[in-house]
């Protein structure tokens, strides 16, 4: 967790976003059945993140010069990030709009 913290960009930004979100449950006053899709929507979000972190790094290891495969690799590595945080949107979207309305 550390090392993803002081090195990824891409995890201290939605570490920070996560951070936002939990002061946005603070401030709403969110029930505890929210509070569990939040945190799980987050933390699954970061744990994808860092997974493909490590495929990302592993790619490079492995073959650091172009290749094709490779390109596809980190594209479904990408593609899962991509998958967790659209359904980590929907789910801010339902915990959220409620207050909007
Ligand atoms: N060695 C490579 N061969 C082919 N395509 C690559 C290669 N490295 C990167 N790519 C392409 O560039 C995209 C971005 O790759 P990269 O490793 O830079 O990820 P990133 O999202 O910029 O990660 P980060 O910013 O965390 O380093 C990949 O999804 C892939 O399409």
């Amino acid at each position: 967790m550390l090392i993803l913290l002081s090195t990824e960009h891409a995890i201290i930004t939605q570490s920070l976003i996560a951070l936002v979100v939990t002061g946005a449950g603070i401030y709403f006053n969110i029930s505890r059945f929210e509070w569990i899709a939040q945190i799980f929507a987050i933390g699954f979000v970061l744990a994808i993140e860092g997974l493909n972190t490590a495929v990302e790094k592993l790619c490079d290891f492995i073959h650091p010069k172009f290749h094709n495969k490779i390109g596809f690799i980190k594209d479904v590595s990408a593609g899962a990030v991509a998958f967790a945080a659209t359904f980590a949107i929907i789910i801010a979207v339902f915990i959220y709009y409620p207050y909007f309305i």
